[in-house]
């Protein structure tokens, strides 16, 4: 990675005796979603208080856009927007002036701050709704709020714990959409703590698997289900009309397209495994053939296999729990 805005070298934090995080390196590149994934004490907290100045590492550095965090907290605290799992507001204000006094306090111009403020709500989608008191938004617009509240002050890295938590599906899904967007159109880096596998699959660019202080593996989704999963990372099930007549010939033609591993007939089924999704050209060989395609299931592998596997071959399954859902 060529400028890497985040560095972890070494990183290593003892609580007494608890190793809560053991030897972290990792680097993060500026505009990417990073998700720091692993269940309950896997140290994830630990290592974004460490991001953020507020922990003092046993062993290593945490360099955040250039700042060395440890040494110059407050200096870095200006580069970071950090969301714990629940932000406070004055619920008797209304948003709005909510978010006003926060710009406020981060010496926002006077005449800077009603434009700022305004447009901030409007990013986050609550522009129609910034005169409500803070008290009345519910779990999802507070939610929204702190990130405005973190965006009001334009930081370079934006650390969210859990943001998610308590929010209903239809809004979380909504949530992350807006985090993905505001990112890739500000360019901002954003590092996400959770356990739910699917969210952090739905928007991160890249993930960290945390176990019991250590990364066990990082990458992204079809980097780490290859390192998994080695060759047959995808598999593609096609279900067609009839019983197949010519099996045989179907599946040297199967085997011949480029991607696939693995081939197996099963009266009107066929199970393909392949190393990239090349679901098109399976379908396209199918029509082809004459045959009637009644169904196409594409499996590519998640985060929950790459767990089980990590958990098979790392970790005893019962030590943890994990929300997937
Ligand atoms: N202030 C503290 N004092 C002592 N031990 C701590 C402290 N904070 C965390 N720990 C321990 O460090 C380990 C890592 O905890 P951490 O909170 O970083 O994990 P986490 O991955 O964020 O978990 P969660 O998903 O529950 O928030 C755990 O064993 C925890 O008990």
């Amino acid at each position: 990675m060529e400028n890497p805005i985040i560095e972890l070298h070494g990183l290593t934090k003892y609580y007494g005796t608890v190793k809560a995080v053991d030897n972290l390196s990792l680097k993060i590149g500026k505009g990417e979603i990073f998700g720091l994934l692993g269940p309950n004490g896997a140290g994830k907290t630990t290592t974004i208080l460490m991001m953020l100045g507020l922990a003092e590492p046993s062993e290593g550095q945490a360099m955040v856009c250039g700042i060395n965090a440890t040494r110059h907290p407050i200096d870095v605290r200006r580069k970071v927007g950090y969301l714990p799992d629940s932000a406070g507001f004055y619920d008797n204000m209304s948003a709005l002036d909510n978010l006003m006094y926060i710009g406020r306090l981060n010496g926002i111009p006077e005449k800077e701050i009603v434009s700022r403020a305004r447009s901030t709500m409007e990013m986050v989608g609550l522009g129609g709704e910034m005169h409500k008191k803070a008290g009345a938004y519910s779990r999802g617009m507070k939610q929204r709020l702190g990130l405005a509240d973190l965006l009001i002050r334009k930081p370079a890295v934006m650390i969210l714990d859990e943001p998610t938590l308590g929010i209903d599906p239809s809004g979380i899904r909504d949530f992350l959409h807006l985090i993905r967007q505001l990112s890739r159109q500000e360019e901002l880096t954003v590092i996400l703590s959770s356990h739910h596998l699917h969210q952090m699959q739905q928007i991160c660019d890249r993930v960290g698997i945390f176990v019991e202080g250590r990364l066990l593996a990082e990458g992204n989704m079809e980097t780490l289900s290859r390192s998994l999963f080695g060759k047959d990372s995808f598999a593609v099930e096609i279900t067609v009309r009839e019983p197949l007549p010519a099996a045989e010939q179907l599946e040297q033609q199967l085997l011949q397209l480029n991607g696939v591993t693995g081939v197996g007939i099963d009266a009107a089924t066929v199970a393909l495994s392949c190393h990239t999704d090349i679901t098109p050209d399976i379908v396209r060989l199918f029509v082809q053939n004459g045959l009637n395609v009644t169904g196409v299931h594409k499996k590519e592998y998640g985060l929950d296999e790459i767990y089980h596997r990590f958990f098979e071959n790392n970790v005893k399954k019962e030590s943890f729990q994990w929300q997937v859902h």
